[in-house]
């Protein structure tokens, strides 16, 4: 998919000037940027959450810009949330259900990509668990595991680990790898550096709504300007991010 020329003000203060990003199929890209640098934003254009000023999207070679989010859900656009957006009255697996038959799938459809991914996010031993008190890292996992629910074909990650504890993160990672490897483009935005530089195959920093820096993970690592833009991160988020 891809965003071109984005630019979103809000009450007159430009939030992103003419951002331009691709997701390839089958890879994982990075956005990166400190606190208020419009990640979030873009996100919300990208999946029909909010709408640009200017600037076009396109899904599949297809202009999506004036398509609502459930639209382009339904053209293989996922995304999970930074907080939250689980129906909290819903079990675990109704969640999951309810996601899939969101997008068209069948009930059975629904019930079998239910119990799949149950089980690829750990959370197969309590289907029946009501998704408004679940512990953060178990809230996490079932907000991926809604997002695939609808079988996207690009899937925005919105801080996906955070509140995870350390013991979760590597098959946390090992999804996100999983997600790419089948085809899926998958861009994952993230404080954590050290992550992202892991497991991204291209990275893109956005700062103050420019992006500054585009490439492998080797070229943003030597980018002075992604280090300098990175002192403010260090401030806001502690030494991890
Ligand atoms: N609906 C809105 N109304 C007014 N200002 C907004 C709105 N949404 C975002 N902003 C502002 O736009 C700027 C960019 O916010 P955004 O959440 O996109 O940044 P971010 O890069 O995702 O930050 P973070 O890393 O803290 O999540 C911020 O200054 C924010 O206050």
């Amino acid at each position: 998919m891809r965003a071109v020329d984005i630019h979103r003000a809000f009450e007159g203060i430009a939030v992103l000037q003419g951002v331009n990003l691709e997701v390839r199929p089958g890879e994982v890209l990075g956005l990166i940027g400190p606190n208020g640098a419009g990640k979030t934003t873009l996100v919300n254009i990208l999946t029909g959450f909010d709408g640009p000023d200017r600037g076009a999207i396109w899904l599949n070679g297809r202009g999506v810009t004036r398509l609502r989010a459930h639209r382009r859900a339904r053209l293989g656009l996922a995304r999970t949330f930074q907080h939250g957006h689980l129906f909290a009255g819903l079990t675990v697996r109704e969640n999951i259900e309810a996601s899939a038959l969101g997008v068209g799938a069948s009930p059975r459809a629904a019930r079998a990509r239910a119990d799949e991914l149950l089980a690829r996010f750990g959370l197969a031993d309590q289907p029946t668990a009501s998704a408004g008190v679940l512990p953060p890292g178990q809230e996490r996992r079932l907000g991926m595991a809604r997002a695939l629910a609808t079988e996207p074909r690009y899937v925005l990650l919105d801080e996906p680990a955070a509140g995870l504890n350390e013991a979760e993160v590597p098959a946390f990672e090992d999804a996100i790898r999983a997600m790419g490897a089948s085809g899926t483009g998958v861009l994952l935005i993230e404080h954590n550096v050290a992550m992202i530089l892991a497991l991204c195959d291209r990275i893109v920093v956005l700062d103050q709504g420019v992006v500054i820096a585009e490439g492998d993970p080797a070229t943003i690592r030597g980018d002075d300007q992604v280090a300098a833009a990175y002192l403010g991160l260090a401030t806001d988020h502690g030494p991890r991010g």
